[in-house]
């Protein structure tokens, strides 16, 4: 997977570049990270990458011939590095909520620019002519899409293949199958009175993938009952989850 970034902070993107699961994928090649800043494409002595927005009103936007030039040139290395076109992305609260099956979408194929706006964010004739998609994490303003791009490109990167070990959970990932997670535990085997559940101690597998479904869910039922409409439950699915109703009402 192959992914430009477009930002006025690329060391923040340390986080997934240098750590865990994300920094052995990029120290093993299985993702590629290059960074534009474009504060490195101004020419006027303060190295502006700001500007004030027409019609007044607090704040600043990202200046754009420096935005523009940062862009063009990540785009240009996106398909020298890889031979198609990438999808140009802007991470913005306006933008496609993001979830499993998107970062599914995201992993599989195209190289990524993956635009990090600043300030109040960019001109409207930037999303028009250079940005394919806009993305969102969620319904909240930060300070920057600089979080939120890591954010994608984390979700994204932890499904190309070989990514994830098999000692990884990736596969076994409840949201994988649309579903909240299970409860974990480990050792040891009681904290201050409490157990872990007896099931998970008896070697029996098929038992405790079923529990674990049941789990899963259980909590989907009762915390996103919203993840389950319009689903259809495979038959155990529907027994499993009759069984932690009936449970769970007494
Ligand atoms: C994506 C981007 C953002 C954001 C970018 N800049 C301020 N907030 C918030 C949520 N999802």
């Amino acid at each position: 997977m192959w992914v430009g970034v477009v930002s006025l902070f690329p060391e923040m993107f340390e986080a997934i570049a240098r750590h865990g699961v994300t920094g052995r994928a990029v120290s093993q090649g299985r993702v590629a990270l290059e960074f534009w800043n474009p504060r490195d494409y101004a020419t006027d002595r303060h190295r502006s990458v700001d500007d004030r927005p027409y019609g007044g009103g607090p704040g600043m936007l990202m200046k754009v011939d420096t935005l523009r030039a940062a862009i063009h040139a990540a785009r240009e290395r996106a398909s020298e590095a890889t031979g198609q076109r990438p999808r140009v992305i802007y991470l913005s609260p306006q933008g496609r909520r993001l979830d499993q099956q998107g970062a599914r979408e995201l992993a599989c194929g195209s190289p990524l620019v993956v635009v990090a706006g600043r300030y109040e964010g960019i001109d409207e004739r930037i999303v028009e002519s250079d940005i394919d998609e806009e993305w969102s994490i969620g319904d909240y303003v930060l300070s920057g899409g600089e979080l939120p791009a890591m954010v994608l490109i984390d979700a994204a990167a932890r499904l190309v293949p070989g990514v994830l070990g098999h000692q990884d959970s990736a596969v076994e990932d409840s949201f994988n199958e649309g579903l909240l997670d299970c409860p974990h535990y480990t050792r040891p085997e009681e904290i201050d009175g409490r157990r872990v559940p007896d099931v998970l101690l008896s070697g029996h597998h098929g038992e405790i993938r079923r529990w674990r479904l049941k789990q899963s869910l259980g909590r989907t039922w009762l915390r996103r009952p919203d993840l389950l409409e319009g689903r259809t439950l495979s038959a155990e699915q529907q027994k499993l989850l009759e069984e932690f109703i009936e449970e769970y009402a007494l």
